[in-house]
């Protein structure tokens, strides 16, 4: 598990770590182009995101922010492939994405776990198509990692808050995703909580060279995270621009 003292960050990361990132990780791009969704239908004026044009390369870390109602979530499900677009295409590595793909997991808010499962049948659940023995030491790994190591066999109504959110997240990290797609993750735990989970989350995405899209409503959160902000508002990018050119009063000016 990282500590403060060598969490990898923005600030201390090596000079280059995109460039540097790009070749040997999990990560994979993601590419949006005239990608539009209306929940009305096809061509009506109502709610939904887009035309939007987005390339997110390997091992970005991206922050999505915006007020309420402004497509967030939506883009998110178009991503996660449980929304088709209705114009346009996405593209993981190149490779058109028509529905829900391997490459790409979905964490969200309340960690959506299968109370009947243990800790290590939730974590397996998608990993059914690998031998035996490849499954189990994805598993154990990716509870090492998440720091639920020897909680395989916990039942998930013995689990805290955001214990349940780490059996999340190795769910996600266990089928080695090129993308992983965060919604509000940490937002229903304590800040303590929330705090700790997204140090470790950095730490995994600096191990792993991880392409992350992390939703948030929290800005001061964003900046932290965030290599890349990314403004939706009233379906639209607003802003998108690195984390370090930003602030918060700089970010609620545009989200106004
Ligand atoms: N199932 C739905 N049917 C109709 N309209 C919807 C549906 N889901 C979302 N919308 C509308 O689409 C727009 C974008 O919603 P979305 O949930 O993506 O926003 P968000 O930025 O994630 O909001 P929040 O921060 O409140 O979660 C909003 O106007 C919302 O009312």
């Amino acid at each position: 598990m990282t500590t403060v003292q060598d969490r990898p960050d923005h600030q201390t990361a090596p000079p280059s770590p995109l460039a540097a990132r790009t070749s040997d990780g999990l990560g994979r791009s993601l590419s949006l182009t005239g990608v539009g969704y209306r929940y009305g239908g096809r061509g009506q004026s109502g709610a939904g995101v887009g035309p939007l044009n987005l390339h997110i390369a390997p091992g970005e870390f991206v922050c999505v922010v915006g007020p309420s109602g402004g497509g967030k979530s939506t883009l998110l499900s178009l991503l996660a492939g449980f929304l088709a677009p209705q114009s346009g295409q996405i593209q993981l590595g190149g490779e058109a994405v028509r529905g829900p793909h391997p490459g790409l997991t979905l964490v969200q808010q309340e960690a959506a776990l299968f109370p009947w499962l243990t800790v290590t049948g939730n974590v397996a659940f998608g990993l059914r198509g690998l031998k035996r023995s490849e499954r189990a030491a994805r598993v154990s790994d990716a509870l090492r990692q998440v720091g639920l190591a020897g909680y395989g066999p916990r039942r998930v109504h013995e689990l805290s808050g955001g214990q349940r959110q780490r059996v999340a997240l190795a769910r996600a990290l266990a089928v080695q995703p090129g993308v992983l797609l965060l919604d509000e993750p940490f937002s229903a735990l304590d800040h303590a909580t929330r705090t700790a989970l997204a140090d470790e989350l950095l730490g995994l995405w600096w191990q792993h060279k991880l392409t992350v899209v992390f939703v948030t409503h929290q800005l001061d959160e964003a900046l932290h995270l965030g290599g890349r902000i990314l403004a939706l508002k009233n379906g639209e990018v607003a802003l998108d621009a690195p984390a370090k050119t930003l602030s918060v009063p700089r970010l609620r000016e545009v989200l106004e």
